[in-house]
Formats: structure tokens, C-alpha cells, sequence
């Protein structure tokens, strides 16, 4: 008879992933907030093996019922916009939303107002989310003050307060010395620096692809180079500096290219794409409506292979979200005026499993990597599997459930997107958090022993 004392939950009939990629019905015990055991399901023979017991409180129980259960899902470049711009969202319902999406562990970056670009700002962000108990938040910090590319600002006393990186996201770094400053302290600190790469000089006042949808428009669209430009220039200065270096949303062939001859002599490199550029081209655009509306903007169907191929030979590393929410009235405000940027949390995993996994060109077994090992070992995390002994951050997804998207049913504040009344397969129907459920709670069901 197995007797394991004390077990908080008790997850039974899991599909889980094995290292080799296989799914194994298993059944999983937590307890303390870690992964107790992953049993082979059927373990328990007779009535006797049952007896899980349970001394302190209420043991959770949830049959999973053939359901995925993953390692929580990360996500390692999303906006909270709190401090400053709460009306989009807040550190709780961005937490929430992320919880909804299967994730456990999000960064956020530093473009809020203030910007986190003072040690005060970074702990503010690790109050609000603690507070908020509900996913892991790592803050990053901006690179230059104000994110304005004019000053640095103080790496250590940021790192200090609990940063894990610096970016200055939203805008990029212009001045190749300031972003070589910025690396040589970087690496000193052994901290990453995220880039956003975007050459402003290219892109005033645009805001689509130089593509067919600019073309069948007649208006001026972002240039590839715009982006490509700092790849090139960064990975030159990575390679003086030794820092490490990542590369926030990747959209472009030219990018990949650099990053593919970096990464092949050696330099410090990784990179991030979103699932938007992985899906959607410039030629998907249905007209003027800022929901398809985002930095970098959708690029051309030769730039969208491009990227799948690069995350598919381990050129670009991982998948990212970019959740950036804004109010109805900013998007209403039209394609020219309407700030950049699409929800992401709530839609990720059920739009590539649909798009990549289901279609046959992906396995579950790669589709789950990029979003949990792939970038726990990019920035050093200890979480990303499911194993013995870790932290139980769980994500557990209904691979028949298929839904329209429907914004209305977000946790985010935000509606943008680009992907309603899509049917999408894989939702997430529960996660946990450190074993505690945070999302679908009402699943489990308590047993007294
Ligand atoms: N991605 C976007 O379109 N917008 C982001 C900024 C960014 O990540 O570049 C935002 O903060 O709204
Ligand atoms: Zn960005």
C-alpha cells in the first residue's frame, strides 16, 4: 500500500508529457506547495491504496479526466501597466488573465508611468502582484531613464531591488553607445539585456508593414530594416560585451538572419516571437481597425515561414505573448491613432495548439517546450518542468474543448485583439499556482480524510 501523508492535492488522471515526448496518464500528489509524486495512473490496485492521508485540512481533489496537465506555462514579455495605467490594466487582472491563459510565471516590462526605471517602481510591481497572490511576476527594469535613451539608469540598485533583466521595450535603445554602455554593465552584473530593436528614423509616423495591405492602401508601411537594423548593430556589441542578449518579438526574416550567423559564431544570443507573427500576415488585415494594430506590426507571408522556421531550428528560442492592453477608446480611435498592441494571455496556447499542433506540423511535445523549459533555461528560471520535488505550477488544458474567442469572456481588461469569433481547440481549464489553484478553482473538490 503507498501512503503518503499530508498530500494537499491530488490530480488524478493527468495526460502528462514524459522527456521523450510521449503522453502517460498519470496521476499527480502535491504537497507544500512541490510535487510530491507523479504516479503511473491505475497505481492504486484496490480500495487500500486509496488511503492518501491527509492531517491537516481539506485535501483538494480533481480528476482530470484525460486532460493535459503541463508545467505552468511563461511568458516572458507581457505589459501590466501598473503603475500608471490602470484603465488598461492592473497587475491583479493582468495576473488574472495570464492565470486564465495557463500561465504561472510572467515578466513584465517597464513601460509603465512612472517607468520602472527606479528601484522604488520595481518594488511597487513585486507588492502589487504578491498582493494579488496569483501568478509569479518578474519585473524588468528600463534600461535608460524614462525610457527616454539618454541615460542609464542604475543597474545595480535596480538588479537589487529585484529586476531581472533590462529593457527598454516599447521604444528602442537609438544610440549604439548607450546600448553598448548598457551591455558592458549588463554583463558585469551577469544580467540579460531584452531588445527592442526599432530604428525610429525608419518608422515616423507609420503603422503597418511596407507590404500588400500598405500597398492596396496607398500609404508609406514600417520597413523590415527598421527592425533588422538593431539586430545587426546588438549582436555586434553582444559579441564585444559578452552580455547576454535576447531579442523581444521577432517579425522579421533579416532579423533572423543575423541572429542565426550570430548565434553560429558564438554570441550570447537569444530571441522570442509572438504567436500573432506566427499566424497572421499583413495580407490577413480586413481593413482600418486597430485590433490588428501592434509593434512590430503584422509582416509579410515570406516573413511569417520565415519565423516558424526560425522556432522550429531553435533560432529563436521562445514563444511570448506581448499581452498589451488598451482601452476600447484607444483602439476606437482608429489604425493611424490608436496605440500599439494586442491582448495575448488567453488566446496563446489555444491558438498555436489549433494552428500547429492540430494541423499536424508541431507536436504538443515542442508546442509545450517553447512555452515552459525553453524559456525557464533562457533567463535561468528555476520552473519550467514537471517533475519531483518542483514547485507544482500547473497548467491543466482541455485539448477537445473548442471555443469562438469571445473578448467578453477575457479576464484582461483589454478587448484588442485581432482573433475573436475564431474557433480555437486546447483551453486552459485550470491552473496552479505553488499547488494552489488560481484559475478554475471550482473544479477540484475537497475531501476530508
Ligand atoms: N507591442 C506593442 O504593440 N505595444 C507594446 C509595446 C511593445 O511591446 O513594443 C505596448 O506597451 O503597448
Ligand atoms: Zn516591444
Amino acid at each position: 500500500m503507498m501512503n503518503y501523508s499530508n498530500v494537499d492535492v491530488w490530480i488524478q488522471n493527468a495526460s502528462v508529457l514524459s522527456e521523450d515526448g510521449q503522453l502517460q496518464r498519470s496521476d499527480i500528489l502535491i504537497q507544500d506547495g512541490k510535487v510530491l509524486a507523479i504516479l503511473s495512473s491505475g497505481w492504486y490496485q484496490s480500495a487500500d491504496d486509496r488511503m492518501i492521508e491527509n492531517e491537516n485540512e481539506a485535501m483538494l481533489v480533481y480528476d482530470a479526466q484525460g486532460k493535459l496537465v503541463t508545467p505552468g506555462l511563461i511568458d516572458m514579455h507581457v505589459h501590466l501597466r501598473e503603475p500608471g495605467f490602470e484603465h488598461k490594466e492592473t497587475i491583479e487582472s493582468g495576473a488574472r488573465s495570464a492565470a486564465q491563459g495557463g500561465f504561472t510565471t510572467i515578466a513584465c516590462m517597464p513601460n509603465t508611468k512612472p517607468v520602472t526605471d527606479n528601484p522604488e517602481t520595481v518594488k511597487l510591481v513585486l507588492g502589487k502582484a504578491k498582493e494579488a497572490n496569483l501568478v509569479n511576476v518578474l519585473p524588468y527594469a528600463a534600461i535608460t531613464k524614462n525610457e527616454l535613451g539618454r541615460e542609464l539608469t542604475d543597474f545595480e540598485a535596480l538588479k537589487e531591488a529585484g529586476a531581472i533583466g533590462f529593457t527598454d521595450d516599447g521604444v528602442g535603445v537609438q544610440n549604439a553607445q548607450m546600448m553598448k554602455d548598457a551591455m558592458t554593465k549588463a554583463a558585469a552584473l551577469g544580467m540579460p539585456v531584452i531588445a527592442h530593436c526599432e530604428d525610429d528614423s525608419l518608422v515616423k509616423g507609420l503603422y503597418v508593414s511596407e507590404g500588400e495591405f500598405a500597398k492596396k492602401h496607398g500609404i508609406k508601411g514600417i520597413p523590415n530594416e527598421s527592425e533588422a537594423i538593431h539586430v545587426g548593430r546588438d549582436v555586434l556589441l553582444a559579441e564585444a560585451t559578452g552580455v547576454h542578449y535576447h531579442v523581444c518579438h521577432v517579425s522579421t526574416e533579416q532579423s533572423i538572419r543575423l541572429i542565426r550567423l550570430a548565434k553560429s559564431i558564438g554570441v550570447n544570443v537569444t530571441a522570442e516571437v509572438c504567436p500573432h507573427h506566427l499566424v497572421l500576415s499583413d495580407e490577413d488585415i480586413p481593413g482600418m481597425d486597430a485590433n490588428w494594430k501592434m509593434n512590430p506590426p503584422l509582416r509579410t507571408p515570406r516573413d511569417v515561414a520565415a519565423c516558424i522556421e526560425a522556432l522550429e531550428d531553435g533560432t529563436i528560442d521562445i514563444l511570448v505573448t506581448d499581452h498589451a492592453p488598451h482601452s476600447a477608446e484607444e483602439k476606437a480611435k482608429g489604425m493611424l491613432l490608436a496605440p500599439f498592441g494586442i491582448v495575448g494571455f488567453e488566446t496563446a496556447f489555444p491558438l498555436l495548439y489549433t494552428e500547429f499542433v492540430q494541423k499536424g506540423r508541431w507536436t504538443l511535445d515542442f508546442l509545450v517546450r517553447r512555452l515552459t523549459q525553453d524559456p525557464a533555461r533562457v533567463f535561468g528560471l528555476n520552473a519550467g518542468k514537471l517533475q519531483v520535488g518542483a514547485t507544482a505550477d500547473l497548467a491543466v488544458i482541455d485539448l477537445e474543448l473548442e471555443k469562438i474567442v469571445d473578448p467578453d469572456q477575457f479576464a484582461t481588461k483589454g478587448r484588442n485583439t485581432p482573433f475573436t469569433g475564431r474557433a480555437l481547440s486546447g483551453w486552459p481549464v485550470m491552473t496552479l499556482v505553488a499547488g494552489r489553484p488560481v484559475f478554475g478553482a471550482e473544479l477540484t473538490q475537497s475531501v476530508n480524510s
